[in-house]
């Protein structure tokens, strides 16, 4: 096993000049440099909706920040930017590779650190796993490999004259960077944003070594997990400050029941005052009136042209013409997100004059199982296995109802979409949900994540569907809600500011 390195990167290291000259002691009105770590960025690639916060939030916080994102340089960010110019080498460390940092600026001025190394990132597939949804073997080097990156920009070894005075982390891919910087007794601040507590990034005691985790480190004050390393562990224990994406989420991974096991280290945190949820939002494009995928656009006072979206969706998913409520699930298709319930409930919501499309990949048991039901609802039941933005928008937009019994809801994204463009979310009271949703208002809650709690939460959509007011009164209530960022973008805002205010 490794041992600390005995040189902390900031002390050992030449620093460069960098823009603000360190920060807030320099220049209070600066916008602070802020590195926000991240393993999607809907720009280039996602899997869920860490994808969409990472492409949104950076932006929004803009306004007050300098705010600059890293990723690993997938193959879809290399296509998209065959000649990216390298602005920083990396060296290699540990069992770690060497790699080059290049730098993308977006369109609308973002700038983008890519961390350049083909043979952990160029690949095909999702930053993940294969194309067949296997993890990549050596996964743990691939985002210890970022956290080491973040860290090394910290100290100044990223781009000449930028370096930043708070890294934000994002997840167990970014987690180690926390590590990294307490190990190498490199003072600036980070936090970690928690988007999903049952994602922890696990790997064998073996590759202590490799990865360079001090053995002091591997006991429970640190980044063991039940005989494993734990990369989330490591970013809860040594980040300055956890958040997470609700205050709902927040209490809940509290408990025993949607701790993961981590629930103590998290209750530690929370007293420290260390523990906080600050809610996602959506971004601007998320305007039925103005979205360039609908099959027409709309507004609360246009039913027809909501209708056309609704007409667009039976007939793409081969549905036949109806009159009665259309339901959508628009997930990925996994455990937590209940989609089990919603399978063993289509049988009755048919049966009672109601359709379903189904849009999403994820677990193969799923697919075939939602395959099944088309094949045996033909007519009433359409799925597509897969994600297609524009198809999406249209089922948020055309559908009357979105289903969401997810098990756990660190916030969500869908329902929010869902309201947005009119379609009344039924949904388990839970995390994200139970704050964004208000039952029987903007759309249907229920307490138990069962069959029969989410049909009772239908057969109250299905009674409202008939009668015309209440369900006209409810969509216009759900697509009056905003869903920005400047609220969440104050929440981070005030973390940041006292992080920074600490150091
Ligand atoms: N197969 C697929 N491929 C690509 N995109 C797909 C997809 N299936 C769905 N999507 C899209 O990805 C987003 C899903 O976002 P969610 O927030 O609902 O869930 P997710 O569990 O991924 O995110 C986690 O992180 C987010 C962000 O913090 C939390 O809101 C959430 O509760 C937490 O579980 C939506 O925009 C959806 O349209």
């Amino acid at each position: 096993m490794a041992t600390i390195q005995a040189t902390a990167c900031g002390a050992a290291l030449p620093l460069r000049a960098h823009a603000s000259a360190g920060g807030i002691e320099a220049n209070e009105n600066a916008r602070q440099p802020i590195l926000y770590v991240t393993s999607e960025m809907a720009d280039y690639v996602k899997a869920g909706g860490l994808g969409e916060v990472s492409a949104a939030l950076p932006r929004t916080l803009r306004q007050h920040y300098d705010v600059r994102v890293l990723i690993p340089g997938y193959r879809a960010i290399l296509e998209a930017h065959p000649d990216i110019p390298v602005v920083a080498r990396l060296p290699a460390a540990f069992g770690l590779p060497a790699c080059d940092l290049g730098r993308i600026d977006t369109e609308d001025g973002l700038t983008v650190y890519v961390l350049l190394c083909a043979d952990l990132y160029d690949r095909e597939g999702s930053p993940y796993g294969d194309r067949d949804g296997v993890d990549w073997h050596d996964n743990d080097v691939r985002f210890a490999r970022l956290g080491l990156a973040a860290a090394d920009i910290a100290c100044g070894r990223g781009e000449a004259l930028w370096r930043p005075t708070l890294l934000h982390l994002n997840d167990w891919p970014s987690g180690l960077a926390a590590a990294y910087l307490a190990w190498r007794g490199q003072r600036t601040p980070s936090i970690l944003t928690i988007h999903n507590l049952a994602y922890q990034g696990l790997f064998g005691a073996e590759r202590l070594s490799p990865l360079g985790v001090p053995d002091s480190a591997f006991q429970i004050d640190g980044v063991e997990f039940y005989g494993k390393l734990s990369f989330l562990k490591a970013g809860i224990f040594y980040a300055s400050h956890v958040t997470t994406v609700s205050d709902t989420y927040a209490q809940e991974i509290l408990t025993p029941e949607f701790g993961c096991g981590l629930d103590g280290l998290l209750r530690a945190k929370a007293d420290q005052g260390c523990l906080s949820g600050i809610l996602n939002g959506i971004d601007e494009s998320w305007d039925p009136a103005t979205c360039p995928h609908l099959a027409s656009p709309f507004d609360a006072d246009d039913w027809d042209g909501r209708q056309a979206n609704a007409d667009h969706v039976r007939e793409a998913f081969g549905l036949a013409v109806s009159r009665g409520p259309l339901f959508a699930v628009v997930s990925r298709l996994v455990h937590q997100k209940g989609v089990d319930l919603a399978i063993a409930a289509a049988e009755t919501i048919v049966a009672q004059g109601g359709q379903i499309v189904v849009t999403g990949r994820g677990e193969g048991r799923f697919e075939e199982a939602l395959r099944g039901l088309a094949q045996q609802h033909a007519g009433s039941v359409g799925v597509r296995i897969g994600f297609d933005e524009t198809e999406a928008r249209r089922m948020f937009a055309g559908s009357d109802f979105l289903l969401m019994p997810s098990r756990f809801e660190p916030c969500g994204l869908s329902q929010m979409y869902a309201q947005r463009y009119g379609s009344l979310p039924i949904a388990h009271r839970t995390g994200g949900l139970a704050d964004t949703i208000e039952d029987g208002v903007t759309g249907f809650l229920f307490r138990e994540p069962s069959v029969g709690g989410l049909l009772d939460a239908v057969r109250r959509g299905m009674e409202t569907f008939g009668s015309g007011s209440k369900l006209t009164a409810m969509r216009r209530a759900a697509m009056a809600r905003s869903f920005g960022w400047s609220q969440s973008a104050l929440g981070y805002k005030d973390v940041y500011g006292r992080l920074m205010a600490a150091r």
